[in-house]
């Protein structure tokens, strides 16, 4: 077994404990309806040896036939119980790793080098979860079957018959070693199939997301292919995962059929008085039980091996969920929402600040120092690419830094991310926007704000004409990414979300990037006279921002200059 199958199994076995009392059932019920098999068969037998053998009445019959029927429906209770329980469990356990999972996702920084692309992230929580379905509904019930069942059965045969019980408990245990020899090779096969099925759904919703941008370069054919492609790589994987499954269940069937035909041949050889291999005359009875129990000692191992193959399948979608988003959480993180702060303006400082590239493979800003005071309102200019994003990424405590940044006095990664939230307030330069209403999509910023307030935040970012002219005024739809919206607009809306929120430091990415003269000024306007009483940080190119600034800074050649301020003095706290 190797490290990762090993790996895989623990992982498994932990995740098996969120299946609660519905697994236990699951486990437990075809145990049961095991034991009442057993005795189903042998009032069965009973009732035949009696009827041809001694020619009993029929009324003499009719308990141990009822008792057959009852038993009968019994069993298919249980079986039904049976079945739902491990339903009922699996569906805790992905519930349980999905919530987890996610949380993970949340809890990191979304500006992580590392974060897997979202189109892949989804396909891990989605599908390689889901794939975990038929490990915990059907295999582990059919392994819990297949290991204790035929056990149970050849030790109730043995004493009535030897031969019969020694030939179960050989060729009984043949079975699980061919299939376990089948399944090296299914593994591997599996593997690969999840990391098609990873490719092929990353692929497709990166693909999805960038469909302008294909359709005005033409490109569509071309992505089609390789999507067919992708596609194609799946089915070719999944064929291969099948015929490995095929195989396996074949290789049991064999010797299942060969396992019931030796018992049918040495009852029937033994009846005929051809075969001594007993000390004593085998009775009807005996040989009837011994006939209706030789396919259920294989029943149990012929299950296992039709699901067989969704162990490997739970431990590829494992593997690929580790590879996609890292080691396994061992529970949901505790995530809550931040509702805003209000409170004083926040002082900020940087002390000899070193920011790198995400990947850390340069450095674009290197032993800067910054001190902006509670109220203060500063500008960051730069080159395009010269890092203005990244510091106000890293004052959001988006970005990992060296050197010393304190807000307020407090190092920066002291402050708890609920804590930032509520007194940060962050606008990047690609604000995304849900499809949902336009108010839906203000209120993000605050879900138990009033109609009057979100009215108030939409009208202070310039949007009330805008509103006004759609027939469903805040209650229109907008697309992912704002379609519906131009960019000027769907930038005011992100904006809108600000005047919700009451931070004392404001952090802003470009905010008037897609806004012609007169709008820039007008929203300058309305940004400045909310800002008042609070610290503003903002990254821009325009001078006309710049000069409306109490200072401005510029980022160039990886150092922090200072501009001459050109606003009119004023008195901040
Ligand atoms: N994921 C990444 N991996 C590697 N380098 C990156 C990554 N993201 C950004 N960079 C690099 O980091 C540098 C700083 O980028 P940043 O977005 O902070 O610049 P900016 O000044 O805000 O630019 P702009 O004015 O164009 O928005 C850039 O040179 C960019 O190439």
């Amino acid at each position: 077994m190797s490290q990762e199958d090993r790996h895989a199994g623990k992982m498994l076995a932990r995740l098996q404990r969120h299946g609660g009392l519905a697994l236990w059932l699951a486990l437990l019920a075809p145990l049961c309806g095991g034991g009442l098999l057993a005795w189903q068969a042998w009032t069965l037998a009973e009732v035949l040896g009696r009827a041809i053998e001694e020619r009993a009445a029929p009324g003499l019959l009719l308990p141990s036939i009822t008792l057959i029927f009852c038993l009968l429906l019994v069993r298919a209770g249980l079986g039904a119980i049976g079945e739902m329980a491990g339903i009922a469990g699996a569906e805790a356990i992905k519930r349980q790793l999905r919530q987890a999972l996610f949380s993970q996702l949340l809890a990191r920084s979304p500006r992580d080098a590392d974060a897997a692309p979202s189109g892949v992230a989804a396909a891990a929580i989605v599908d390689q979860v889901e794939a975990l379905d038929g490990y915990f509904a059907r295999y582990l019930p059919a392994m819990v079957q297949a290991g204790l069942l035929p056990l149970i059965f050849g030790a109730m045969i043995l004493p009535l018959d030897w031969v019969a019980g020694v030939l179960f408990l050989i060729t009984a245990p043949l079975i699980p070693l061919f299939m376990a020899l089948v399944g090296w090779g299914a593994q591997i096969a599996t593997d690969r199939q999840a990391q098609a099925l990873s490719r092929l759904s990353g692929r497709f919703s990166d693909r999805l997301r960038g469909i302008l941008t294909l359709k005005l370069f033409g490109r569509e054919a071309a992505e089609t292919e390789d999507i067919v492609a992708a596609s194609e790589a799946l089915r070719q994987r999944t064929l291969k995962v099948l015929r490995i499954a095929f195989l396996s269940s074949a290789v049991l069937e064999f010797f299942a059929a060969l396992g019931v035909a030796g018992i049918a041949l040495y009852v029937g050889l033994t009846f005929i008085d051809y075969l001594h291999l007993r000390s004593t005359p085998l009775t009807l009875e005996a040989g009837m039980f011994l006939l209706l129990m030789a396919p259920e000692v294989y029943n149990p191992l012929r299950l296992l091996a039709s699901h067989y193959h969704d162990r490997a399948v739970a431990k590829a979608g494992l593997a690929e969920i580790e590879r996609q988003l890292g080691a396994l959480p061992r529970a949901a993180f505790v995530l809550e929402d931040v509702a805003p702060r209000p409170g004083p303006a926040i002082a900020v400082s940087l002390t000899n600040v070193t920011l790198r590239t995400p990947d850390r493979m340069r450095a674009v800003l290197k032993g800067a120092s910054l001190a902006v005071a509670p109220g203060e309102h500063v500008a960051i200019l730069g080159p395009s690419g010269s890092g203005k994003t990244t510091l106000l990424e890293t004052l959001a405590g988006l970005r990992e830094m060296d050197g010393g940044i304190t807000l307020d006095g407090v190092r920066l990664n002291q402050w708890s991310d609920g804590d930032l939230r509520a007194r940060v307030f962050v606008l990047t330069q690609k604000p995304r926007l849900i499809h949902a209403s336009l108010r839906d999509n203000v209120a993000l910023a605050r879900p138990d704000a009033t109609i009057g307030e979100i009215d108030g935040a939409v009208e202070r970012a310039a949007l009330d004409g805008l509103v006004h002219a759609l027939p469903q005024g805040l209650e229109t739809l907008i697309g992912e990414d704002g379609v519906g919206l131009s960019g000027g607009q769907a930038q005011r809306l992100a904006l809108a979300r600000l005047f919700l929120r009451d931070p004392g430091l404001i952090l802003l990415d470009e905010p008037t990037a897609h806004l012609d003269a007169a709008l820039e000024t007008d929203i300058i306007d309305r940004l400045l006279d909310y800002a008042e009483g609070r610290t503003l940080i903002v990254a821009t190119h325009s001078a006309r921002i710049a000069m409306r600034m109490d200072r401005a800074y510029r980022i160039a050649a990886g150092a922090l200059f200072d501009v001459p301020a050109r606003r009119p003095s004023r008195s901040v706290a």
